[in-house]
C-alpha cells in the first residue's frame, strides 16, 4: 500500500499561537511552564489534524519554538562556550538565537552575551541559527531528548508518529567553526558525532518507532566524492542501530543528481525526493535504488499556495508504483509545509471576495488532503476518489482560462525592452565625481538601512485604519507625524543621509505588492521567517504593474523636513519576487521583469521629485540562488538585468543604493558588481570579514557600508565595538568608499536601544573622521 506521509508541519499555530505566546514569555507575561503547555496544545492539534486529512505517517519532533537547527544542536549540547554558563532551558536556547542583554543586580554581574549567527535555510525565507562547532567538540544528549520527547508526547495521544531528525551531515555542513577553532574540518566531527545519533536512534527504537526521517537537504547541493563516502559510511552505521527502525533520508529544495549514488549501498529505508523542483529525476533516482527501497515521493509543493494538478501528480505516482510496486512508494509534500501557511479556514475575506481566486489555494492543511487524495487515487483507483479529482481538475483549469492573469499591456512593455535600459549613463567612476560635485558628503557618511522603530502605536493605527476606525486623512496624519517625528530623531543624531522610517510599511514586499496590479492579499497566509518572526507574503497572481506612484509623497514630505538629503527607498524586483508566493503558470523570470518595470518607473518619480538618494533593496538575491552551481549564471542574469531596469532610468548625479542581508555573498561577487550600484550597504556585523576580502580582492570600487552592528539583537553595542569593526574594514575598503550604518533596518527594535546604538554609531564615524 502506497502510504500518504507528511515531512514537516508549521509550527506556528493556525493563528500564531506560538508567536504570540513566545513573545509574552520574553516580556514575562507568562511563565516557562504556560509556554511549554501551550506548545503541548499546539502539538496535538496538529497531529489531529494531520490524522483527519487523512494521512498515516506523521511527523514529529518537527515543532520548535525559535528554530529547529537550534533545538538540534542544543539536543546534541553543541552550545558554544559563551552561553554554557546560563541555566538550562527556554531562556538560554532563546538567548543563543537573540543575544542577551541585562543590566547588573545587587546579586547578579551584568550579561550581555551575542546571538549565534542566523543563517537563510537553503533558498528559503527561513532562517536557522548556525551551529557553532569547535576543536574537539563534545557531543552529548542532554536530560530532555526533544525529538524522543515529541515522539512519546505523540504517543500517549495515541499517535504514532515518525520522528524527524537532521541528519549528521546536513547538521555539520550546515555550522561553521566557532571563533576559538580556525582551521576545523567540521566533517572531521563525524566520528564523535556518531555514537551519540546511535544513542538517539536506539532510544527512539525502544520508545516504539519505525520509520524514522533523517533530512539531509545537503544531499541536493554540490558536494565532492569524498563527503558522499562519509554519507555512506555514517548511514551504514546509523542503519545497523535497530532492526525496528527504518530510515527515510529526506531530502528537498532540489534535485540529489549523483549525489544519489551511495544510497542502494547503504540499508536505510528510504528516500525522500523533491519532484516539485526537480520532477526530472524520478527516472535516475528509481534506477539508483537498491531493490527494496521505499521511494517518498514529494509531489505537493511544500513551498507555495496553489493547489497541486492532482492529474499530473497522479501521473508521476502511477509511473512510481508501477517501477517500484505500491509497498514502496509513499506520497508526500515536497519538503516540510514549514514553507507554507496553515489552513484556508481564516480565510475569510478570500473566500467571500475573491471566490474565484480563493479556489486556486491550497495551504497545509489542504495539502495534507491533497496527498491522501493522491495515495488514495494509487492504492484504490482514480475513481475512488473521483469526486475530490474532478473538483480539483475544474479549479486548475478554470486557473488556466482565468482572464485576470494576463494584461497585454504589459506583455507588451516586457516585449520592448532594450539594453540601453539596462545600464547607467556613465560608469561608476564618472558618477562618483558628479555626485560628489553636485552634493558633497562627509567623509564616512553615515546612514541607516531605512525603517525604524514599528512602535505599539504606529501598528495600532494601522489596525484601527484597516477596520474603518481612523479615516484615510486621519491616517496619512498620524503617519505624517511619525516621519517628522523620525526625521527629528535623525537630525538630532546628526545621521548624514536620512531616511522616512517607513511607518506606513509593515512589510516591505507587500507595502508594494498591495500598490501594485496583480497581487493579492490573504488574511492569514502566515509562514515562520527567523525566531518568532512570520512574514505573510503576497501572491503574485497576474501579470504585475505599476498604476500611480507609490512612495512619492511620504519621500517627499520627509525630504521637506529636513536640509539633509533624504533617501527614498524601495523594494527590488528579486525581493519582491523571493518574498512573494510567485505564480507558478509563467516563468519566474518573466514576472521578476514585470516587477522591474514597475520599480523602475516609481525610482525615475522619486528624482523627478527631487529625491538625490534612492535605495532599492535587494536584501533576498543571494537567497534565489539556485542551490547547485551550473544553475547560477542563468538565475543571475535574469536577476541582475531586473534590478539594472529597476535602477538605470537616473541622471548620474542620482545616487543608487541597494541593500543586502543575512547572506554569504562570495558566489554573487560578480553579480553585485554587474548590479553597478552607487552605494551598497550588507549585513557584516556577524560574520567575519571573508566578504571583505573578497571586495578588495576584486577591486570593489563603489560605496560600501558593511554593517557595524546587528540589528537582530536588543542589545546596544559600544562605540568600541564597532569602531573596531570598522577600523577592521579600512583595512579592506578604501577610506572615500565606506559608509557607517547598521546591518539592517531599525523596524524590530525599541526607540530607546536604537537612539542609543545610532549615537554610538555616529561616534564612530566622528572619530574616525578625526583621525583620518
Ligand atoms: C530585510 S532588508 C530591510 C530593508 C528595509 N529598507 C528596512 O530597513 O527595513
Ligand atoms: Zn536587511
Amino acid at each position: 500500500m502506497v502510504q500518504a506521509t507528511n515531512l514537516g508541519f508549521p509550527r506556528i499555530g493556525a493563528q500564531r499561537e506560538t508567536k504570540k505566546q513566545v513573545e509574552n514569555f520574553w516580556a514575562g507575561k507568562i511563565s516557562e511552564q504556560a509556554l511549554d503547555e501551550a506548545a503541548v496544545k499546539l502539538r496535538a492539534e496538529n497531529w489531529k489534524l494531520q490524522q483527519a486529512q487523512g494521512l498515516s505517517q506523521i511527523p514529529s519532533g518537527d515543532f520548535s519554538f525559535y528554530d529547529h537547527v537550534l533545538d538540534h544542536s542544543v539536543m546534541f549540547n553543541v552550545i558554544p562556550q559563551r552561553f554554557r554558563h546560563l541555566a538550562i532551558g527556554h531562556e538560554r536556547n532563546f538567548a543563543i538565537g537573540r543575544g542577551i542583554q541585562k543590566p547588573a543586580t545587587e546579586t547578579q554581574p551584568k550579561v550581555d552575551i551575542e546571538a549565534q549567527e542566523m543563517k537563510k535555510w537553503f533558498d528559503t525565507n527561513y532562517h536557522y541559527i548556525v551551529p557553532e562547532f569547535e576543536t574537539n567538540q563534545s557531543f552529548h544528549l542532554g536530560a530532555q531528548i526533544k525529538t524522543l520527547d515529541e515522539f512519546n508526547e505523540a504517543k500517549a495521544l495515541g499517535i504514532h508518529t515518525r520522528p524527524v531528525v537532521l541528519g549528521p551531515l546536513s547538521f555539520l555542513l550546515l555550522g561553521k567553526t566557532a571563533k576559538n577553532s580556525h582551521g576545523l574540518d567540521l566533517i572531521s566531527l563525524l566520528p564523535s558525532l556518531l555514537p551519540v545519533y546511535e544513542e538517539l536512534f536506539s532510544k527512539l527504537a525502544e520508545a516504539g518507532a519505525d520509520w524514522i526521517q533523517v533530512d539531509e537537504p545537503c544531499l541536493v547541493l554540490d558536494t565532492t566524492p569524498a563527503v558522499i563516502a562519509h554519507y555512506h559510511s555514517a548511514y551504514t552505521r546509523l542503519a545497523a542501530v535497530s532492526p525496528k527502525l527504518k530510515i527515510l533520508i529526506a531530502t528537498y529544495f532540489g534535485r540529489i543528481g549523483n549525489n544519489v549514488s551511495f544510497i542502494k549501498d547503504v540499508p536505510v529505508a528510504g528516500l525522500h525526493i523533491d519532484l516539485v523542483r526537480a520532477p526530472e529525476q524520478l527516472e535516475h533516482v528509481i534506477a539508483n535504488l537498491s531493490q527494496t527501497q521505499v521511494l517518498s515521493l514529494g509531489l505537493v509543493d511544500g513551498r507555495n499556495i496553489w493547489k497541486t494538478n492532482l492529474d499530473n501528480a497522479l501521473k508521476i505516482g502511477q509511473a512510481a508504483v508501477k517501477a517500484l510496486g505500491s509497498d514502496r512508494v509513499f506520497v508526500a509534500p515536497s519538503c516540510s509545509l514549514l514553507h507554507t501557511p496553515v489552513t484556508l479556514r481564516f480565510e475569510k475575506r478570500l473566500a467571500t471576495k475573491h471566490a474565484e481566486l480563493f479556489d486556486w489555494l491550497a495551504y497545509s492543511e489542504e495539502k495534507c488532503k491533497e496527498v491522501h487524495v493522491l495515495t488514495q487515487a494509487l492504492n484504490n483507483g482514480a475513481e475512488s476518489v473521483q469526486a475530490e479529482l474532478d473538483a480539483n481538475k475544474r479549479s486548475i483549469d478554470a486557473r488556466r482560462t482565468s482572464s485576470h492573469t494576463t494584461n497585454s499591456a504589459v506583455r507588451q512593455r516586457l516585449e520592448a525592452i532594450v539594453p540601453d535600459q539596462l545600464r547607467r549613463r556613465s560608469a561608476f567612476p564618472s558618477r562618483q565625481a558628479d555626485q560628489h560635485a553636485a552634493l558633497p558628503l562627509p567623509a564616512f557618511p553615515t546612514t541607516t538601512i531605512g525603517s525604524f522603530p514599528q512602535t505599539k502605536e504606529i501598528r495600532l493605527a494601522r489596525s484601527k485604519f484597516t477596520k474603518g476606525e481612523i479615516n484615510e486623512a486621519e491616517y496619512n496624519d498620524f503617519i505624517k507625524k511619525e516621519i517628522a517625528f523620525c526625521v527629528k530623531a535623525q537630525e538630532d543624531l546628526d545621521l548624514d543621509v536620512l531616511v522616512h522610517g517607513e511607518a506606513e510599511r509593515n512589510d516591505m514586499v507587500a507595502y508594494f505588492g498591495e500598490r501594485l496590479e496583480g497581487y493579492i492579499f490573504s488574511e492569514n497566509g502566515w509562514i515562520a521567517s527567523y525566531g518568532s518572526r512570520c512574514v505573510r507574503p503576497p501572491i503574485i497572481f497576474g501579470d504585475v504593474h505599476r498604476v500611480n506612484p507609490m512612495t512619492i509623497t511620504e519621500t517627499v514630505y520627509a525630504q521637506s523636513l529636513t536640509s539633509k538629503p533624504m533617501k527614498g527607498m524601495l523594494t527590488g524586483p528579486v525581493t519582491c519576487l523571493q518574498w512573494s508566493f510567485v505564480r507558478d503558470d509563467i516563468p519566474r523570470s518573466v514576472v521578476c521583469t514585470q516587477l522591474a518595470l514597475a520599480i523602475r518607473d516609481e525610482v525615475v518619480d522619486l528624482e523627478k521629485a527631487g529625491i538625490v538618494h534612492i535605495q532599492v533593496d535587494e536584501p533576498a538575491i543571494r537567497e534565489g540562488l539556485p542551490l547547485r552551481s551550473v544553475d547560477f549564471d542563468y538565475y543571475l542574469q535574469w536577476a541582475v538585468d531586473a534590478f539594472l531596469l529597476s535602477t538605470t532610468g537616473v541622471k548620474d548625479t542620482t545616487v543608487i543604493h541597494t541593500h543586502m542581508c543575512y547572506s554569504d555573498f562570495q558566489d554573487i561577487f560578480q553579480a553585485i558588481v554587474r548590479m553597478d550600484a552607487d552605494v551598497l550597504t550588507i549585513e557584516n556585523s556577524k560574520s567575519d570579514m571573508r566578504i571583505l576580502s573578497a571586495f578588495e580582492k576584486h577591486g570593489y570600487n563603489a560605496g560600501i557600508g558593511p554593517g557595524v552592528f546587528d540589528i537582530h539583537s536588543p542589545r546596544v553595542p559600544s562605540i568600541q565595538e564597532m569602531k573596531e569593526r570598522a577600523d577592521a574594514m579600512l583595512q579592506y575598503i578604501p577610506a572615500r568608499n565606506l559608509w557607517i550604518n547598521p546591518d539592517c533596518g531599525l523596524k524590530t527594535r525599541g526607540w530607546k536601544e536604537v537612539n542609543e546604538s545610532l549615537t554610538n554609531l555616529v561616534a564612530v564615524a566622528k572619530a574616525l573622521r578625526a583621525s583620518a
